[in-house]
């Protein structure tokens, strides 16, 4: 069964069966609702029903939709894409039940105007920032009172034009910059669509998702990554932490869908000479620096790998767990990550492709990328996620 949640500013469906939400309109004005989309939902399931209507005219539709008055042109366009969704049955594949919540955060403008989702957790005192261009985590702040953990460039700009630099950018579906598409793929150069802002995890974690298909990816990328997919990317707030989940589909019935991919990590540190890096011991690795020769890291570092020059390495099946010590803030920054088997560790050290603040932070980024990457079946998923925590 359906239900419908109508508020200000959202209006969510609730899909009671399988517990799962979708943010459907950030239209503050409800007025407009369309018949499209509700007899969308009629018949889809019969029971379709209003509960908690805040907004009387939004009701009185609901409760006569054929004779409602005619909608406005961008909501009827709203209720065309659920009506298809609906149809085709495009459901989110994150299987954890989430409740629709105000308290779980709310869309806000961001710089330049630029949507962005604001996600609180109120137990933990957390809050991070996610831009649909690019579903890029532009801030994350672990506890209340604490220094910002990730890192945006000065040079950074907010105006599609191109990849907001710093946060966690999405490389996908090409990481680096040896294929067809630009540098580290499209994913983090187009805008994203929310698919629903919720609680989580008991009601313990708040989460947002973000969905990106194949059809909405301008035709220049379509042409030079010809595969019909889609991709969920989930960011959560939860008792440990910041969570990113990446979840891709290969909606091609007959043929397989290659991909490489990364969470591309901008850690912000106070001195990145004054870190170390740990969790890469006795690893092979691909070094960017020295026309990609693979090479193997010492066998233990008991004390961490210290960064002293420009690093640019694709560390072949890191383990799960690495972190990086900032000895002059005295944090740890845990990455526990799923799914990625490889991790990028890079900093141009003032060199090549820098940044002016170069010294201010560090890169660790879960990657898939050696062995070819990930291949999917037809109508296969690939997950892969990073749980960060900060001490
Ligand atoms: O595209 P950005 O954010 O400037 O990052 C570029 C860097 O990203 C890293 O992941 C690559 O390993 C580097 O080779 C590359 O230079």
């Amino acid at each position: 069964m359906f239900i419908l949640y109508a508020g200000n500013p959202a209006l969510l469906v609730h899909r009671t069966g399988i517990r799962e939400s979708r943010l459907i309109s950030h239209r503050r004005d409800l007025a407009s609702v369309g018949s499209t989309f509700l007899s969308a939902l009629k018949s889809r399931d019969p029971s379709a029903a209003l509960v908690r209507p805040k907004h009387s005219v939004l009701q009185a539709q609901l409760n006569a939709p054929e004779s409602g008055e005619p909608a406005g042109a961008k909501f009827n366009q709203l209720a065309a894409e659920l009506a298809q969704e609906l149809a085709g049955g495009s459901e989110s594949g994150f299987t954890d039940a989430g409740v629709p919540s105000d308290e779980a955060g709310s869309m806000v403008e961001g710089r330049n105007g630029l949507p962005c989702v604001r996600l609180t957790n109120t137990q933990t005192k957390q809050v991070a920032e996610v831009y649909l261009f690019g579903a890029c985590v532009t801030s994350w702040k672990a506890r209340q009172g604490a220094e910002e953990m990730l890192y945006i460039s000065e040079e950074a700009v907010f105006d599609r034009s191109k990849p907001i630099r710093g946060g966690i950018p999405i490389c996908f579906p090409q990481f680096g910059s040896d294929g067809a598409l630009p540098n580290h793929g499209f994913a983090r150069n187009v805008d994203w669509k929310l698919h629903c802002i919720d609680l989580v995890e008991n009601g313990t974690a708040s989460r947002c998702v973000l969905t990106l298909s194949s059809e909405e990816t301008p035709a220049l990328f379509r042409e030079a990554f010809p595969f019909k997919f889609s991709a969920e990317y989930a960011v959560t707030l939860n008792l440990r932490g910041l969570r990113c989940e990446l979840r891709i589909t290969n909606l091609e019935t007959d043929r397989e869908l290659p991909f490489t991919a990364a969470l591309h990590n901008y850690f912000r540190v106070r001195d990145v000479s004054k870190i170390r890096v740990f969790g890469y011991d006795n690893l092979e690795y691909m070094d960017k620096m020295d026309s990609n020769a693979m090479k193997r890291e010492e066998a233990v570092m008991l004390s961490g790998l210290p960064v002293e020059a420009a690093v640019d390495r694709v560390y072949k099946n890191a383990p799960d767990e690495l972190a990086v010590f900032d000895m002059v803030a005295l944090t740890v920054m845990k990455i526990d990550k799923r799914g990625f088997t490889d991790c990028t560790l890079w900093n141009p050290f003032g060199g090549s492709g820098s940044d002016p603040g170069w010294q201010k932070f560090i890169c660790i980024e879960p990657t898939v990328f050696h062995n070819n990457g990930v291949t999917l079946k037809p109508n296969e998923s690939w997950t892969g996620y990073q749980e960060l925590s900060a001490e």
